[in-house]
């Protein structure tokens, strides 16, 4: 049977829940489960602490986990990512307040807050800039304003956190995270188990990204349409019933839908019709 870890709480949690419910997959009711077994695919699913799944996966006593990539950087464990998983996304990034520290030369020799110190600790060290790292749990917003560091590094979503205590950010983010699925560094080859739970979160991936597009155009005008939706390999053209017309069927990104039915439109495209994909396999 194949383990997963799945984030217990926080950020992460609900979201990937939903994710491995989308991809067919039985999960929790009650949070405060932390096994669950989906007999009929043949997995289980263990929910850890966010911080802590990298631990487990790089341990081999879990064949994969869901975590943030900075999670996993921080915790120097044996996984490796092994796909994207596209939610959870947040940079890592310095701050402190407006103009008292400006640029990263001149975090050395001041005390950095963090809840990540071995990515932050590696991050320094890699440039040469020599600063005393305080780990702290949370909320490390606060640490400037109590006098406990001069700055902090953390993650940054939407900055009202940072804003909120009076800090701005400074020089370049120290990483762009985002959820990952990790895997055993150890693991020889993906189990098959794995590769359809891979597969699976891509179908939905792909669900969240893309809509079918179907259209009507004039025949001799088919090119042109068609070179605005090029889809993923190649668009479905069929004649229509009536002569002189055809009819495309083509997979468009979410957020290009209506500048490509107004494209379409303008090129001589009738009848669009734009529909959710529930599901797929690429
Ligand atoms: N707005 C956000 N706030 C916090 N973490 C976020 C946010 N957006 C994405 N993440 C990601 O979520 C993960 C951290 O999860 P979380 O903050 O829930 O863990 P934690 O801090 O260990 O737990 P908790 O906050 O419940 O004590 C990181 O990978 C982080 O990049
Ligand atoms: O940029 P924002 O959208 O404001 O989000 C970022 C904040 O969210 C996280 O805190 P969390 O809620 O996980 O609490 P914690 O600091 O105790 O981990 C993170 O540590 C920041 O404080
Ligand atoms: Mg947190």
């Amino acid at each position: 049977m194949l383990r997963i870890a799945v984030p217990n709480k926080g950020s992460l949690s609900e979201p990937a829940t939903d994710m491995l419910r989308e991809a067919g997959y039985r999960q929790r009711r009650d949070p405060r489960e932390l096994v669950l077994v989906d007999p009929a695919n043949d997995i289980e699913f263990f929910f850890l602490r966010p911080r802590d799944i990298a631990v487990y996966v790089g341990s081999g006593t879990v064949d994969a986990g869901i975590t943030g990539r900075d999670l996993l950087l921080d915790s120097g464990a044996s996984a490796v990512e092994h796909m994207e998983l596209g939610f959870g996304g947040s940079t890592f990034r310095f701050a402190a307040p407006a103009d008292r520290v400006t640029s990263l030369a001149e975090v050395a020799g001041r005390r950095v807050a963090t809840s990540y110190p071995v990515l932050v600790g590696d991050h320094l060290r890699d440039r040469g800039i020599e600063a005393t790292v305080i780990r702290l749990d949370g909320a490390v917003e606060s640490a400037v304003q109590l006098g406990v560091a001069d700055v902090v590094a953390d993650v940054v979503s939407t900055g009202t956190t940072l804003r909120g205590a009076g800090l701005e950010v400074f020089g370049d983010p120290i990483l762009r995270s985002e959820a990952v699925l990790i895997r055993p560094q150890s693991q020889t080859a993906v189990p098959a188990g794995l590769e359809v739970l891979t597969r699976r979160l891509q179908g939905v991936l792909v669900a969240r990204q893309y809509v079918l597009m179907d259209y009507d155009v004039p025949a001799h005008l088919v090119e042109q349409a068609v070179a605005i939706t090029p889809g993923l390999e190649s668009p479905t053209v069929s004649p229509l019933h009536s002569g002189g017309w055809s009819a495309v069927r083509a997979m468009v990104r979410r957020e290009d839908t209506n500048r490509v039915m107004d494209d379409l439109y303008d090129v001589g495209a009738r009848a669009i019709l734009v529909t959710s994909i529930h599901a797929c396999r690429i």
